[in-house]
């Protein structure tokens, strides 16, 4: 296949044509315990009612309001109910049981009167210090939730309450969205790994660690294939090694541009993969690519670090997200230019920016020097400022948009 088109595509197109028909992934069942922050497949119900049974809501004594309702009220006490072990009887005029916090209240009694107000006057009798009203002090059955009841919808994520709700109801296991697995494969023969030693004209990979991270964050599982050398039968086995290893996204890092060297797009389309674009008016990031290959996606990010991460974070996250079945906005703010910035061209630009907030908003200055190799620069960013093609100068004071970046 040949590449549909090879002008400069607008990067909201871009991404259009990269989310269109993209699904929340099949559903996978997982015991609870293994299903913290992720994602429901499924709308779910209650197995039980919570409370199951009236419960007090206080440490002290099961009475009846009546009894308690002028003083002095002198009651005896007929025995005891702790959490988990009911009391069998029930409670007459004049009588008292001695209960916890969470146990069933017992029959015939119908509010808590708290410790902290009665008073011990034999061993077997108290003395209310206060009035109760009638269900003070009891969680009636069913206040949480009943049996049956719609608890939380598909597509919510499993963040502490939720997964602690979804126990609660006795689900010991839930069906979520299967974690997309993205494969990342960082191509170039002047690569290592961190801890080489490093020899002439050799650097160090650190693309593929960066994009791991983004693409984790919104909710994959990576595979990282290690480095590939710029030979076209290494990179189309690691393809291979990617789709047999089940990846549902390929994530190419480097060899995306024009050079002899540059060879993932011509590997993709000569194995038949299809290149739905190529060239984004972005700066960084022109030469990002992406198509499909065996069915599944496929995303080559330019190899220059800035423009790697850039793109991962304008473009990777939302695919992964989508997939994974998370909702993703981009943190888009409104922000104050704290240095002016030149007219801009055809390609929308992403400054890196340190920020400051003040009291009149977050003043992003870009830094002065934007070559997309510069990790340092990026690492000193907390924002991206975003300029739209072919915008003109702007002064310090002015407003601008920034991406905000984490
Ligand atoms: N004649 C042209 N040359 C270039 C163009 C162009 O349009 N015409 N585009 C430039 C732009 S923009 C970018 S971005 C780069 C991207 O090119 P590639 O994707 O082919 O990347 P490489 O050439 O493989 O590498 C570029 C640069 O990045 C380093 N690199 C690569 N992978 C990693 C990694 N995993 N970790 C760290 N660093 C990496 C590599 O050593 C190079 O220094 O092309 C421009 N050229
Ligand atoms: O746009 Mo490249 O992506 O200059 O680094």
């Amino acid at each position: 296949m040949q590449a549909k088109a090879t002008a400069l595509i607008p990067v909201d197109e871009a991404l259009r044509l990269l989310l269109d028909g993209v699904r929340p992934l099949d559903a996978e069942r997982l015991p609870i315990a293994e299903c913290g922050d992720r994602i429901l497949a499924t709308d779910i119900r209650s197995l039980r009612t919570q409370p199951p049974f009236d419960a007090s809501a206080m440490d002290g004594y099961a009475v009846r309001s009546a009894d308690v309702a002028r003083l002095p009220a002198r009651l005896r006490v007929i025995g005891s109910a702790p959490a988990g072990r009911p009391f069998s009887g029930a409670v007459g005029p004049g009588e008292a049981v001695r209960i916890f916090t969470g146990a069933p209240m017992p029959e015939g009694s119908d509010c808590v009167l708290i410790q902290e107000d009665a008073a011990s006057v034999a061993d077997d009798m108290i003395e209310a210090k206060e009035t109760v009203a009638a269900s003070r002090h009891v969680r009636a059955r069913g206040l949480d939730f009943s049996e049956g009841q719609p608890l939380l919808d598909r597509g919510r994520r499993l963040d502490p309450p939720a997964l602690s709700l979804a126990a609660s109801a006795n689900h010991a296991a839930l069906d979520v969205v299967r974690k997309p697995l993205v494969a990342i494969i960082a191509t170039g023969d002047e690569l290592l790994p961190p801890g080489s030693v490093v020899g002439p004209g050799q650097i160090i990979a650190s693309n593929g660690l960066g994009v791991a991270e983004i693409v984790r964050s919104a909710g994959a599982r990576v595979l990282d294939c290690g480095i590939v050398a710029d030979d076209r039968d290494a990179i189309s086995a690691t393809l291979d090694r990617a789709l047999e290893a089940g990846a549902d996204l390929i994530v190419t890092i480097g060899g995306a541009s024009v050079g002899v060297h540059d060879l993932v797009r011509e590997v993709l389309t000569a194995r038949g993969g299809e290149l739905d674009f190529w060239k984004i008016a972005m700066r960084p990031g022109k030469p990002l690519m992406a198509g499909t290959l065996g069915g599944r996606k496929i995303v080559g990010l330019p190899g220059n670090p800035v423009a790697s991460l850039v793109c991962s974070y304008v473009f990777l996250k939302p695919l992964v997200a989508c997939m994974a079945g998370r909702l993703h906005e981009a943190d888009l703010r409104q922000g104050i230019l704290g240095a002016p910035v030149p007219a801009n061209d055809q390609r929308q630009d992403y400054l890196r920016a340190a920020i400051r907030r003040e009291a009149d908003g977050i003043v992003a200055t870009p830094s002065a020097i934007q070559d997309s190799s510069m990790l340092r620069v990026m690492a000193d960013s907390a924002a991206l400022i975003v300029r739209a093609p072919f915008a003109p100068p702007a002064d310090a004071g002015e407003e601008c948009q920034l991406l905000m970046l984490s």
